[in-house]
């Protein structure tokens, strides 16, 4: 109209956030019965119905007040919905001759036909439901009072209940119905209703009676100025709840939506008569929005043949800026913003239309999309209007993008061929839009009110627009249309830039207009409001006739690439869990490979480190063992040569004398070798040293010849055994020589016993550590040990044995000792009966000029019969410093032996041996003290190793 009223406008409150779904701030509507127009009743009655009555819906047009001129007043932007007027044809006024409002209506004021009209095919029941059949696949709605009658049809859908007969018709008085071309022209897809919202005062006002709503005829009638019949597929009157709007205006296009068309739905009208009551609904009576999202989620439920992905996204259109509801705090509202990143429209082949960057959330509940959801209301703007306390300052777009795929039966997540990761078919992505546009408005008091209202009906001018020149080009493509030069002014606003897929034939299309017939106030008010709602309506009827949708199923995307497919997250998704389940099988093989490696790798280090060990254990018996052998080997040599010195003194000594010299030889061997053998394993390593210094002192006090040379160092070890075999003993002093041979004879038992317990102490360490070892190799590895172990108590069977052996070898040898004693004993007191018989004998004798050759032992220095130097000297000294005198006296006593023994020789008491050794004659043995160093020898007979020293066969003669 291009004038604005000069409105008494409430001041305005600050504009503060939404706090999601609001409660209705008039009660009493759910419960009523459904309006039904009277003629008779037309003036009588008005504001809210009440049950069983009917409603005053028009009144009088001459008593409706004029809207205030608008001259000089405040200049916003002419309302979008009173701008439009011009370009469709006009309304005719009720006084049209086929406009009647006396319609075949039952009277229902008895209640009688109380929503039950004589509905006849294809019209409504009293309820405004179409008495149509259900259509099978039709699915009833989870929530509410939801309806199964479908409300609409789409252009391929043939399954669906007619309802092509009620159309629109903006042709007054005419209720023309659709053409049988509205299915094949897609005017099929675009759903016009118009809903009128229950008066909040309750009181009669004159306006109501130039009303009629007829839900039934689908039909709003007005009989005022500038009057007529509007026609649209719905009409929803003052008792219709949320959830039959829902129904009848958007139900079939959430399904169709969720089968791969996009989808438009937006709530148009005035401000404060309804738009977001119907688009959010309340909390016990949810609108469009909650309603759709159950339908979208009883549909995935229902539909198991294939999966989803649903994406949200939230913006709003507030002075020309868009901005994420999504990304925004909430209670933020206006002023309370933090900066966002500008949000652009872009264009897309595929994507058509879309702002960028927008925040898509992913949801998988109701719940988690109507949170989403209320999130972004909470950060809508809104403020208080003059006809609304909590106006939409914004246009407010919900967009819910449906991807879905088929599902291979069989396959779930995780199952799915191998060739490539694809399914055949691909992914579809749909998108339904929930758009909640912000009301117009005449005039706003402050400044801020008037910038929004300015940019709202701006906006809301240009949809007008764009809506009234599609009529123009409604026979063409739009597209094509575009492409001749037909302007269409998309780009003039945010709004229709944004809805142009939309309105250009690509979506399928809901309108929902809001009206408000009732009483509003003083008579200006009044007559604007009623301005506002023709204006209102002539913009659906244009919408009606005008948008033609050629709305298709989206093509699936087939892979992840190109736009579109870059888009779709279900593939990208499944591409990334491909991807993903790949790397972890990688990794998992990898992981096992490695494992399998490392085990080998430890298994190897573990066999290793076993038979290092078990080497090394090998060693350290080995080398006990060899310790062992070596120590056994030189103490039986050893004691070999203590018994074959014993013997050799009992042969050697000829019935007289022991050859000593053998014994400090063979006691410095054996003790030289045990110090050697036990090394530092023996604490009486020092003592053998000790012992043996004082061996070769003791040897050198009774040697007789040379005796520095036998003594020194190694020489004592050069001694051939055929000198041995001549060593008799040298020394006329049997008492001396006696003495040392028993004290050397202690000392080597003294070092035997040491010698043993070392051995013995070896042994049982030697023990334990096998034994331990074995038990710890029997715990940690059965059946690898058991040889070794085996060979282990073996060994220690062996040692045990052999120390046994030489523990009765040890008792044989203290036997022989003590045999040896005894004989020594009994030598020592013939001796000194011979000494004094001999000493009185040399002195009645002269002593022999030489010494005698036979006692000499076969020694280089004294062979040949040669005297020593020192022997023919007579001045012969003692290594061990002994008196001359009683070497002299020795001497002597030699002499006189030798001439002794010679003249038993001579009287054949004594045999000589072909190397000068004697011998008692074989009649003259005395067998009884030989019983006892012969037994040792005899059982000492194994251990002897060396040849025997005797040459000569003669038994072993010892004197007692
Ligand atoms: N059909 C209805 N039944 C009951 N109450 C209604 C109905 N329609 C609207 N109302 C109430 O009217 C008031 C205004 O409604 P609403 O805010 O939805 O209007 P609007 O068209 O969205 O206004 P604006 O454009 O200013 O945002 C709310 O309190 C709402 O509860």
């Amino acid at each position: 109209m291009g004038s604005l009223p000069t409105l008494s406008l409430e001041k305005s409150a600050p504009i503060t956030p939404r706090t999601g779904l609001r409660a209705p701030s008039v009660s009493g509507v759910p419960g009523c019965v459904p309006q039904s127009l009277t003629p008779g009743l037309l003036h009588s009655r008005s504001g809210i119905n009440a049950a069983g009555k009917t409603l005053r819906k028009s009144v009088s047009i001459n008593s409706f007040p004029q809207p205030p001129r608008s001259e000089g007043r405040i200049s916003l932007p002419p309302s979008p919905l009173s701008n439009g007027a011009s370009s469709i044809r006009k309304l005719k006024t009720p006084n049209s001759p086929n406009y009647t409002f006396a319609s075949p209506i039952p009277n229902l004021a008895n209640g009688a036909g109380e929503g039950k009209p004589n509905a006849r095919p294809g019209q409504r029941s009293s309820d405004g439901l179409i008495s149509v059949p259900s259509p099978a696949q039709s699915r009833s709605s989870s929530a509410q009072d939801s309806y199964s009658t479908s409300a609409t049809q789409y252009d391929d859908i043939g399954d669906l209940g007619p309802k092509s007969g009620h159309g629109t018709s903006t042709e007054s008085g005419t209720s023309k119905r659709l053409s049988k071309n509205d299915k094949t022209d897609g005017k099929g897809n675009v759903i016009v209703s118009v809903r009128v919202r229950p008066d909040s005062t309750g009181q009669d006002s004159k306006t109501e009676s130039e009303w009629m709503v007829d839900s039934r005829k689908f039909l709003v009638a007005y009989r005022g100025k500038e009057g007529g019949n509007y026609f649209y597929d719905n009409v929803f009157s003052t008792n219709d709840n949320n959830s039959k709007v829902y129904d009848h205006s958007a139900k079939r296009l959430v399904r169709r939506v969720m089968e791969g068309y996009h989808g438009t739905v937006f709530a148009y009208g005035m401000t404060g008569t309804g738009k977001t009551f119907s688009m959010q609904g309340t909390a016990s009576s949810p609108g469009v929005i909650p309603l759709a999202i159950t339908d979208i989620f009883s549909y995935i439920r229902e539909t198991p043949s294939r999966e989803f992905l649903l994406r949200v996204s939230y913006l709003e259109i507030y002075n020309e800026r868009i901005h994420d509801l999504l990304s925004m705090p909430t209670g933020g509202g206006v002023g309370g913003n933090v900066p966002q990143e500008e949000i652009k429209l872009r264009e897309d082949s595929k994507r058509g239309v879309y702002a960028s960057p927008l925040k898509e959330e992913i949801v998988q509940s109701p719940t988690q999309l109507l949170r989403v959801i209320a999130r972004g209301d909470q950060a809508r703007r809104t403020a208080s209007t003059q006809f609304n306390s909590r106006s939409s300052r914004s246009h407010a777009v919900v967009q819910i993008i449906v991807e879905s795929r088929e599902r291979i039966p069989g396959t779930a997540v995780g199952c799915e061929n191998k060739r490539g990761g694809l399914l055949p078919g691909g992914v579809r992505v749909s998108t339904l839009s929930l758009i909640d546009l912000a009301g117009s408005e005449k005039a706003a008091e402050t400044k801020e009110r008037r910038t929004e209202g300015s940019h709202i009906n701006k906006s809301l001018l240009t949809l007008g627009t764009v809506i009234a020149k599609l009529s123009d080009s409604k026979d063409k493509d739009p597209k094509q249309a575009e492409k001749d030069g037909k302007h269409l002014p998309y780009r003039d606003s945010k709004l229709t830039r944004l809805l142009q897929g939309a309105l250009s034939g690509d979506s399928l299309v809901s309108i929902l207009c809001t009206i408000q017939i009732g009483s509003v106030g003083s008579g200006a008010v009044a007559n604007t409001h009623t301005s506002e709602t023709i204006n209102t309506l002539k913009f659906a009827s244009r919408a009606k006739n005008n948008i033609v949708s050629h709305a298709k199923r989206a093509e699936e995307a087939l892979g992840a690439g190109g736009d579109g497919g870059a888009r779709v997250l279900l593939e990208r998704y499944r591409m990334e869990i491909l991807e993903l389940r790949g790397q972890l099988e990688a990794q998992a093989k990898n992981k096992s490979e490695k494992t399998e490696e490392e085990g080998r790798e430890r298994d190897v280090e573990e066999e290793l480190a076993r038979e290092r060990e078990a080497e090394h254990r090998h060693e350290e018996q080995m080398l006990e063992m060899q310790l062992a052998r070596t120590a056994l080997k030189e103490r039986i040599d050893h004691l070999n040569r203590l018994i074959l010195s014993s013997k050799s003194t009992g042969v050697n000594s000829g019935g007289s004398y022991s050859a000593l010299g053998m014994h400090p030889r063979s006691s410095m061997v054996s003790i030289r070798s045990v110090a050697t053998t036990a090394g530092g394993t023996s604490g009486g390593s020092r003592p053998l040293l000790e012992r043996t210094s004082s061996a070769a002192s003791t040897s050198s006090t009774i040697g007789r010849r040379a005796s520095g040379q036998r003594l020194s160092g190694s020489a004592a070890t050069d001694v051939s055994p055929t000198e041995d075999d001549d060593s008799v003993g040298e020394f006329g002093d049997g008492i001396a020589s006696m003495q040392s041979q028993n004290k050397a004879l202690q000392a080597d038992l003294a070092d035997k016993n040491r010698y043993i317990a070392t051995l013995e102490k070896r042994l049982l360490q030697a023990r334990r550590a096998s034994s331990s070892r074995t038990s710890v190799a029997l715990g940690s590895c059965k059946g690898i040990m058991v040889g070794e172990d085996h060979s282990v108590s073996t060994v220690i069977r062996e040692k045990d044995a052999e120390i046994a052996e030489l523990r009765a070898r040890l008792d044989d040898k203290d036997r022989m000792l003590a045999a040896l004693r005894s004989a020594a004993r009994s030598r020592d007191n013939a001796d000194r009966v011979d000494s004094r018989s001999s000493f009185r004998t040399s002195q009645m004798l002269e002593p022999p000029s030489s010494p005698p050759a036979m006692a000499l032992p076969p020694t280089p220095a004294s062979s040949g019969g040669v005297k020593s130097p020192g022997l023919a000297s007579g001045k012969r000294k003692s290594n061990t410093g002994f008196p001359r005198t009683r070497t002299k006296s020795v001497d002597e006593m030699s002499r006189m032996l030798d001439e002794m023994i010679q003249d038993r020789v001579e009287s054949g008491q004594l045999v000589r041996g072909n190397r000068g050794s004697v011998r008692v004659a074989p009649s003259e043995l005395k067998p009884e003290p030989v019983a006892a160093a012969a037994e040792p020898i005899t059982l000492l007979e194994p251990l002897q190793r060396s040849p025997p020293i005797i040459n000569e066969p003669a038994p072993v003669s010892m004197e007692a």
